[in-house]
């Protein structure tokens, strides 16, 4: 069964796109990553699902059941990480995880969130208005994940917090998610999706672009070359490095060109031809979604 599925959904905020015939759906128990530059449409998308933003148009089934339809429990099957994680009352950590925790009918003891604010070094006695941006996060984290939800749902988790935490946050998910909770989340950054998770959806401009196992975008991806050579000038024709890359350039004494594929046989060729130096460099993120772009509108054309 699905945990997720969506269908032809659109958000209009009056004539402005938010997303438009957005469709997907995620597999029970898989890890899937919702990736996209600010504005693409992630939080809008994720919003929906939550049921906090009604939809314009399209459809949206959570376990199976349309949202819309009077289903009061599927609300406390899913944790959700809003992406700006507001906590202002006097209140410490403790005592909003333990009205979190109620409102799920259960008691903080018997929750997992004391053992996971430890994990992630989050000092649970301090007020929360008092919290760094990196400890509401967590709290938010905390918060989202101690009821042990079904559905995760997280909108950019690890913003905000430092290398070590990003790092125990996605082995606590692993972790959870190898017990069985499906896991959607939302973020700017290609290497968080490629490390953790199973599929991955690209959405740019309200529009879905295209949804790809994660092993799959890891072969298509391009390595790009810069590359001063040790003969000086332009040497596009003498060494046919167009036939590697018709938009290869040369400009103030570097060779610049992408390969996809193997790149032993370009290394062989540059160390023949003679080398000074040389950067081999993935393509950013804005790299790809540019040409799965240009490649979607073209195939619209
Ligand atoms: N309340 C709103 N009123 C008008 N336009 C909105 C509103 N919320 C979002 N938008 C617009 O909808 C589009 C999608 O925004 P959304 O916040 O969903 O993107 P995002 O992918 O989550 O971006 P970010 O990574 O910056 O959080 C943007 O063009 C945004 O300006």
């Amino acid at each position: 069964m699905d945990a997720i599925s969506v269908s032809g959904l659109s958000k209009y905020y009056g004539k402005k796109i938010g997303v438009e015939n957005v469709g997907f759906t995620v597999s029970k128990g898989e890890k899937f990553g919702f990736i996209g530059p600010n504005g693409a449409g992630k939080s809008t998308t994720i919003r929906m699902l939550m049921q906090l933003l009604h939809p314009s148009g399209g459809e949206i089934s959570l376990f199976g059941k349309p949202l819309g339809k009077e289903n009061p429990d599927i609300r406390s099957r899913i944790g959700y990480l809003p992406s700006e994680v507001q906590y202002d009352s006097d209140m410490s950590g403790h005592q909003v995880l333990k009205f979190a925790a109620r409102a799920y009918g259960m008691n903080l003891q018997d929750t997992m969130a004391l053992k996971m604010a430890e994990r992630l070094q989050l000092d649970l006695s301090r007020k929360v208005r008092d919290y760094s941006l990196g400890n509401r996060k967590k709290l938010g984290i905390v918060q989202c994940l101690q009821h042990r939800p079904e559905l995760a749902v997280l909108d950019e988790p690890t913003s905000g917090l430092d290398p070590l935490i990003q790092h125990e946050f996605f082995n606590l998910l692993s972790e959870l998610n190898k017990e069985g909770m499906t896991v959607f989340f939302s973020t700017h950054v290609l290497s968080e999706v490629e490390r953790f998770c199973d599929r991955v959806a690209f959405i740019r401009e309200g529009k879905l672009l295209r949804v790809s196992r994660v092993d799959e975008i890891a072969e298509r991806l391009l390595r790009k070359f810069t590359v001063i050579l040790r003969d000086q000038g332009n040497l596009i024709d003498k060494l046919a490095l167009n036939q590697l890359d018709p938009n290869v350039e040369y400009q103030h004494g570097e060779h610049t060109f992408q390969v996809s594929g193997p790149i032993e046989p370009v290394l062989r060729m540059l160390a023949d031809a003679g080398v000074n130096d040389l950067r081999v460099e993935r393509p950013s993120l804005e790299e790809i979604f540019m040409k799965d772009y240009s490649e979607h509108t073209e195939g619209e054309q």
